[in-house]
């Protein structure tokens, strides 16, 4: 059993800190993923965890036992790079062998677990070829079967994909994930990539400036941001954000929809209001920011072809429509604030830049940040 407990890390490069003070707990055969802007400091999380750096404060706790000490050979772990770190001049099977023969592991112990890593990986056919005549996806498998002969009870890995091309991301991800069901080890991964948090994640650590900023299971985080950074960072397009006030009284009138609920009313920047279920809690006058995913977005032509009008959704211009096949998107920016807003269409043929437009939302599909840019719901 291989939980991890990680109670006040702090660490500094110099005289930069990199960690804050970092608290997570992961549960043993939990799947938890680090995502973050660059240089937040997601793989110095992960190298603590495994002991490549120490932490200035803080402890690092694997299956219960205090870690921060140990040597990372001695904690139970194993690492997966992005460079995958293989042996140029040994073989595919001596590359995975290595560290169980170092321990000392009698011969035919290393071969039936390198046979069967192999196998689960399906580089049988490769044992005896070295990593030059392998492709990228070849070499990350071989990387993934020498961590796994080890039988550890806790995998890293730091964006292991991200070598790879799109097709082979995509198959590769699978195959993590069925690992991880057969395996059942516990994982702690690092991405830039937002479907590999989201696909993969049983949680997802969303980190920022050394800080976390919220954890949670990827849809909770993806429908429910605690705050504007959150919602900002996951997803893909970003979330659309408008500047607001809430409006004095609750004369809604203008945006729909208006579907009969009784609540605050926003008043937009972009013109229009959109009236939200109540207990937002915010006094008339309070600036906000509202939110909206590029999927939830309605637009509409104004029947006249204004876009002064405020009855009907905010108006707004096309700007730029990408056809993606099955889907668009079209860009939009609001006639008199000049924000943009990004809607997810089934089919954006029907839009031409430059055309006037009205954007509009179901109530229920707007986030509701403070003027601190915490979610109000
Ligand atoms: N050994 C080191 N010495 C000095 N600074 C370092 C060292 N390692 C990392 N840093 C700095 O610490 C910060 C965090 O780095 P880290 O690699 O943890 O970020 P990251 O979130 O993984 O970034 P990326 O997504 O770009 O890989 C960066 O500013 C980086 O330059």
């Amino acid at each position: 059993m291989a939980g991890l407990q990680i109670r006040g890390v702090r660490k500094r490069f110099g005289d930069t800190a990199i960690l804050h003070g970092i608290d997570l707990d992961i549960a043993d055969g939990e799947f938890v993923v680090f995502v973050g802007p660059s240089g937040c400091g997601k793989s110095t999380l992960l190298r603590t965890i495994c002991g490549l750096e120490e932490p200035d404060e803080g402890t690092v706790a694997i299956g219960g036992r205090d870690m921060t000490q140990v040597p990372p050979a001695q904690r139970g772990i194993a690492m997966v790079f992005q460079s995958y770190a293989l042996y140029p001049h040994m073989t595919v099977y001596e590359n995975m062998a290595f560290a169980l023969k170092l321990a000392g592991t009698p011969r035919d112990t290393i071969r039936d677990k390198v046979l069967a890593a192999a196998t689960s990986l399906r580089i049988e056919p490769l044992l005896e070829r070295k990593p030059k005549e392998l492709s990228g996806g070849q070499r990350q498998r071989v990387a993934i079967g020498r961590a796994i002969v080890r039988h550890p009870e806790v995998f890293l890995f730091d964006e292991p994909l991200s070598n790879l091309d799109a097709a082979l991301r995509v198959q590769m991800r699978i195959e993590l994930k069925n690992l991880h069901r057969t395996l059942r080890s516990t994982m702690v991964y690092v991405t830039h990539d937002q479907v590999e948090a989201m696909t993969l994640a049983d949680r997802i650590v969303v980190l920022r400036g050394g800080k976390i900023e919220q954890v949670g299971a990827p849809l909770a985080l993806y429908n429910r941001p605690d705050n504007l950074f959150v919602a900002g960072f996951m997803g893909s397009p970003a979330m659309n954000f408008l500047r607001g006030a809430v409006a004095p009284g609750d004369d809604a009138g203008g945006v729909p929809p208006a579907d009969g609920a009784d609540g605050g009313t926003i008043a937009l920047a972009a013109g229009g209001r959109v009236t939200l279920p109540p207990a937002a809690g915010l006094p008339a006058g309070a600036p906000v920011t509202l939110g909206l995913r590029a999927e939830h977005v309605v637009v509409t032509a104004p029947r006249d072809g204004a876009v002064d009008g405020t009855a009907g959704g905010i108006p707004a211009r096309v700007q730029t429509v990408e056809l993606l096949g099955d889907f668009s998107y079209v860009h939009l920016q609001t006639a008199s604030s000049g924000e943009t807003v990004v809607a997810r269409t089934a089919s954006g043929i029907d839009w031409q830049p430059g055309q006037a437009a009205l954007v509009t939302a179901p109530a229920a599909h707007w986030h509701l940040f403070d003027a601190d840019g915490n979610a109000r719901r």
